[in-house]
């Protein structure tokens, strides 16, 4: 995680830097810049400011036809290039400062009005610290668009004439479904469902103007009382990906692959391993609209609990996986191998993950090589192996069946818990 989160604190980087790039850009192509703009001709004669606001800035040229041409293609390529950097920068962890916003101050002060002595006190009492709310959003994919510090807005303070201060708007921030909310190591909320929210950091309430100390006994008082400050909390984010099935195998397996076949994500597929680096989501459609969702997971090594191939960072993503399906390539020798590798894994990940329910998925059977591995690996496994080719797409039925007979056994046993299960 720690290179990743490097280097993805360098893109930023540099995206701040197009960014300022870019603005000053379009500082340079005002069309005061462009065209030389003349005054307006006026009936009347115009003030010393108004000229100023029409002269040409001292240092400022005119820019030529060339070089405004190579301005607009670096502009263009800075998009595409932002463009690119929003899509392919995936974070599944923030550390987040959160401030509830100040409370305003209370007003001091007294009527005051001709002919009227005593008006009385009128300070108003100071508007209430905005809170700051986690909230679900289906369109966040992951934690990158969350920020490392996060401060409410505060209230307005309070004003003569007995006037309220404005309360604080309420600061929301966008969390990806699957959002857990840590704090000191244990956990706060989980965000799971759309819609959920959960306050960060509550804002402060506002002062009390000295209207409000006026009594019988003090008929003029001067006290007013400030804002409180607003909540500070160090939050950590962690996002763990909901889906009903998850994809776990080796690099190269085909697991992308398969998810491009069933259906309609559509992650990166290469030959060279580790092209996944990033949990992808994808919606199997069947009949009477539901809607089965299935993980494709970056593969998994043997070693990945001590750190080897991206780790195991990534089997977080799979702990919310109802069921698995275990991907394995069967074109290369003793298969079955992969299946136990994997199921170690996963149990040095958390216990009991691999004894969830699951399928073995045997990938690639288009080859030759599969072809002769295949009768080995049922005899090894001793349980029901569905042999597929995602490349050609044979046998992709047998998978959908499965994947349906799975989600009704888990359907089936949430409604015998009297819970729901899970919709996308
Ligand atoms: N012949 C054959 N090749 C396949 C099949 N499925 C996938 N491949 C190939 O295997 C290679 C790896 O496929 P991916 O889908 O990227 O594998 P992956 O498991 O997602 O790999 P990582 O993302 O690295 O974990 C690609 O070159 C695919 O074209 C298949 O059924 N038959
Ligand atoms: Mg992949």
């Amino acid at each position: 995680m720690a290179p990743a989160r490097c280097f993805s604190a360098r893109l930023r980087t540099v995206f701040q830097g197009v960014g300022h790039w870019a603005l000053s850009t379009w500082a340079g192509l005002k069309p005061s810049r462009l065209l030389p703009q003349r005054a307006s001709p006026r009936l009347l004669s115009v003030g010393r400011a108004d000229l100023a606001k029409h002269q040409e800035l001292p240092g400022k040229k005119l820019l030529s036809e060339k070089k405004l041409v190579r301005l607009l293609e670096l502009e263009q390529l800075a998009c595409l290039l932002l463009r690119r950097h929003r899509k392919r920068y995936f974070v599944d962890y923030r550390r987040v400062l959160v401030c509830g916003g100040n409370g305003g101050a209370g007003a001091s002060c007294f009527h005051s009005e001709p002919r009227k002595e005593f008006g009385g006190p009128d300070g108003g009492d100071g508007g209430n610290g905005g809170h700051v709310i986690l909230r679900v959003d289906q369109q966040v994919k992951s934690l990158s668009s969350v920020l490392s510090r996060y401060q409410g807005f505060s209230g307005e303070d309070g004003g003569s004439k007995n006037c309220f201060g404005r309360s604080g708007a309420v600061l929301y921030i966008r969390v990806p479904v699957g959002t857990l909310v840590k704090e000191g190591g244990r956990v706060v909320a989980d965000l799971s469902c759309v819609g959920d929210e959960y306050i960060a950091a509550l804002g402060g309430a506002g002062g009390k103007g000295n209207r409000f100390f006026l009594a019988n006994n003090n008929r003029a008082p001067v006290t007013c009382t400030p804002g409180q400050p607003g909540q500070q909390r160090v939050l950590h984010l962690e996002l763990k990906t909901v889906a009903h099935a998850g994809m776990v195998g080796f690099p190269n397996a085909g697991k992308s692959s398969l998810l491009r076949a069933i259906s309609n994500a559509r992650p990166a597929v290469a030959s060279y391993p580790f092209t996944t680096l990033k949990p992808h989501v994808g919606i199997v459609h069947y009949e009477g609209h539901l809607q089965i969702a299935v993980a494709d997971i970056p593969g998994i090594i043997r070693g990945a609990h001590q750190n080897r191939g991206l780790g195991s960072a990534f089997l977080r993503h799979i702990e919310r996986c109802r069921f698995l399906l275990f991907v394995v390539d069967l074109s290369q020798p003793e298969p079955w191998t992969q299946v136990d590798d994997l199921k170690y894994e996963l149990e040095m990940y958390e216990k009991g993950l691999s004894a969830r329910p699951h399928a073995i998925v045997a990938n690639k059977i288009d080859l030759p090589e599969a072809q002769a591995n295949l009768s080995q690996l049922r005899d090894h496994l001793g349980q029901e192996v569905i042999v597929l080719s995602a490349l050609t797409g044979e046998n992709l039925e047998q998978l959908l069946l499965h994947l349906k007979v799975l989600y009704d056994a888990y359907a089936e046993a949430e409604l015998g818990q009297g819970r729901q299960p899970l919709r996308w």
